[in-house]
């Protein structure tokens, strides 16, 4: 089987790139995804999405034990399905602070920064807040924003006014510190994954194959080109060859491991588990960082609390600790209308209770996913070294802090009956650190371990081309080299749209910046 584009894996990234990339009549593209078809209905239902954790289309990876949250092993959740982690995700649509885009430009990712994503933003979206300089209304991505937000998401806006966060329109435009409702990606009521977006309406093109149920092994090359993959299907091994490139969209724990199985990484690594080096790159698996939340701030409610309209999370608040919104927020807030706790808590049973969730945005602890086997299907070894870095302790505390002074406001006074976590006096350092080590949790964001860059250390260079290969491509949460200020969909999507113009050779999207109109 020959193609000319192989693309791995059929989330987010994956599935921009197949619908792009079969435009062009003349190209013949296979889309190869380890999952299934997006069948279950619970996809679809926005209030569903917590359930599918643990689910038939969750990979369900674990975490090792993490030193500084209690020795505790954390759940990590990625889609297993034709759409992704976009199939199980929370919705929310949140691009990223400009300085996010910028800080990537200036590290040396020369055409990643926030003008040279702007005309990709645009183009993936119709969102609701067009015509505006910052948004567009032709889009695959459908937004909305709740029109009728529940009585804990008013006040949670209003406990933030009062607490002296000025409120924002919106997180995508001008402003993204403030509190505001969320743009969520749900249509007529149901979710739009990317899948939905982007490959559905392509899927009747004579030159897009998808095959579901293969597991990408590794890759194979002729020289330094990569010219196909070794999959294994109903158990048995194939070959497929690609002619002009093999595009690893197999997302943050995968892409690096397929890298890595393939022999490029570190060359001592490889070598432990037999593998031999193609080209050693000691990047590859690095720099694992992720979003930290917590569960958290949770309040007995005096009423019943109403079911979600929504996905339980019709708000955020992106703060910062000088206020400036020049500058990236550090810290983040939302209010979600059940009762959300770790293992290390019992909490109280739905409708009797809602939850202020809290994090930081911009973690400096780094962390590494490391192959255990040459064998695919044992998953490897994911360490995001949680809070290891004093400063991510610090700002984890203050969030903490400046979350339950909201909770804590006469806004919520018709609503607040209690506090139940932490529900009691933390006064020092150490028991507010011992609270947050028990309480954290992923807000499944991990990016970073296929890092792109210009120095020696980077994984692709900034045309996302891994370093020392030809025809090999990585585009996913993966190449991300600093986690941004929101979740990472929205970027994803628009990162995948400016490499397909790569690899097809269209001149990219001229750049633009909104804010130099006003
Ligand atoms: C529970 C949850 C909630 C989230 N909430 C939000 C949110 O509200 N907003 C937001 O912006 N982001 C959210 N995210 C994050 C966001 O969904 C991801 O960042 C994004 O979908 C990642 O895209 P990707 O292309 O990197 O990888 P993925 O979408 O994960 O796609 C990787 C694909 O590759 C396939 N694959 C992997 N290995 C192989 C292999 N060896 N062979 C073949 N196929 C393979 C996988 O099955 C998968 O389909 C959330 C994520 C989760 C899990």
């Amino acid at each position: 089987m020959q193609y000319d584009y192989l693309i791995v894996g059929a989330g987010t990234a994956g599935c921009v790139l197949a619908a792009r990339l079969s435009e062009d009549e003349d190209a013949t593209v296979c889309l190869i995804e380890a999952g299934g078809e997006a069948d279950e209905p619970a996809i679809s239902e926005p209030a569903m999405w917590p359930m599918l954790e643990g689910s038939d289309i969750d990979w369900a990876f674990k975490t090792v034990p993490q030193r500084h949250t209690a020795n505790r092993i954390h759940d990590w959740a990625r889609g297993f399905v034709v759409g992704g982690s976009s199939c199980i995700n929370a919705m929310a649509h949140v691009r990223g602070h400009p300085s996010d885009f910028d800080g990537w430009a200036a590290a040396g990712c020369e055409g990643w920064g926030y003008a040279d994503l702007m005309p990709y933003f645009i183009a993936s979206e119709t969102s609701p807040f067009a015509p505006s300089p910052y948004h567009g209304d032709q889009g695959p991505i459908r937004q909305m924003v709740p029109s009728d937000p529940h009585p804990l998401t008013r006040c949670f806006m209003a406990a933030a006014e009062e607490q002296g966060h000025v409120p924002t329109r919106e997180h995508n435009g001008a402003r993204m510190t403030g509190p505001t409702l969320n743009t969520l990606v749900i249509v007529d009521g149901k979710r739009q994954s990317v899948a939905d977006a982007y490959l559905t309406p392509a899927l009747s093109r004579a030159n897009l194959t998808v095959r579901t149920g293969c597991l990408v092994d590794r890759l194979a090359f002729t020289g330094t080109r990569c010219s196909g993959l070794h999959l294994i299907v109903d158990g048995k091994p194939v070959h497929i060859e690609a002619r002009e490139g093999v595009v690893l969209c197999a997302g943050v724990i995968n892409s690096p491991a397929i890298l890595m199985r393939s022999g490029i990484g570190s060359a001592d690594e490889l070598a432990k588990l037999g593998i031999s080096t193609r080209v050693d790159l000691p990047g590859v698996g690095q720099n694992l960082q992720d979003h930290l939340l917590s569960g958290g701030n949770v309040y007995l409610s005096k009423d019943e609390v109403p079911f979600t309209q929504t996905q339980h999370s019709e708000s955020l608040l992106y703060s910062s600790r000088n206020g400036d919104d020049k500058l990236a927020p550090e810290m983040v807030a939302a209010c979600v209308v059940v009762p959300i706790a770790t293992d290390a808590f019992d909490p109280p049973p739905f409708g009797e209770a809602y939850t202020l969730m809290f994090g930081f945005t911009h973690p400096r602890s780094r962390g590494a996913i490391r192959l255990r086997s040459a064998d695919p299907t044992v998953a490897p070894d994911i360490d995001p070294n949680y809070l290891a870095e004093e400063y991510d302790r610090e700002i984890y505390i203050e969030a903490m802090e400046r979350t339950r002074a909201i909770g804590h406001s006469q806004a919520f006074a018709d609503w607040r009956k209690e506090e139940f976590l932490p529900g009691v006096e933390l006064n020092t350092r150490a028991e507010k650190l011992d609270f947050l080590q028990k309480a954290a949790f992923t807000h499944h964001h991990p990016v970073g371990t296929c890092r792109m860059g210009s120095d020696d250390e980077a994984v692709v260079d900034p045309a996302l081309v891994v370093r020392g290969t030809e025809g090999l491509h990585v585009i996913d949460g993966s190449i991300i080299p600093q986690a941004t200020t929101g979740p990472h969909n929205a970027a994803i999507v628009a990162m995948a749209e400016r490499k397909s113009d790569l690899i097809r050779a269209q001149a990219p999207r001229t750049p633009f910046d909104p804010r130099t109109l006003s």
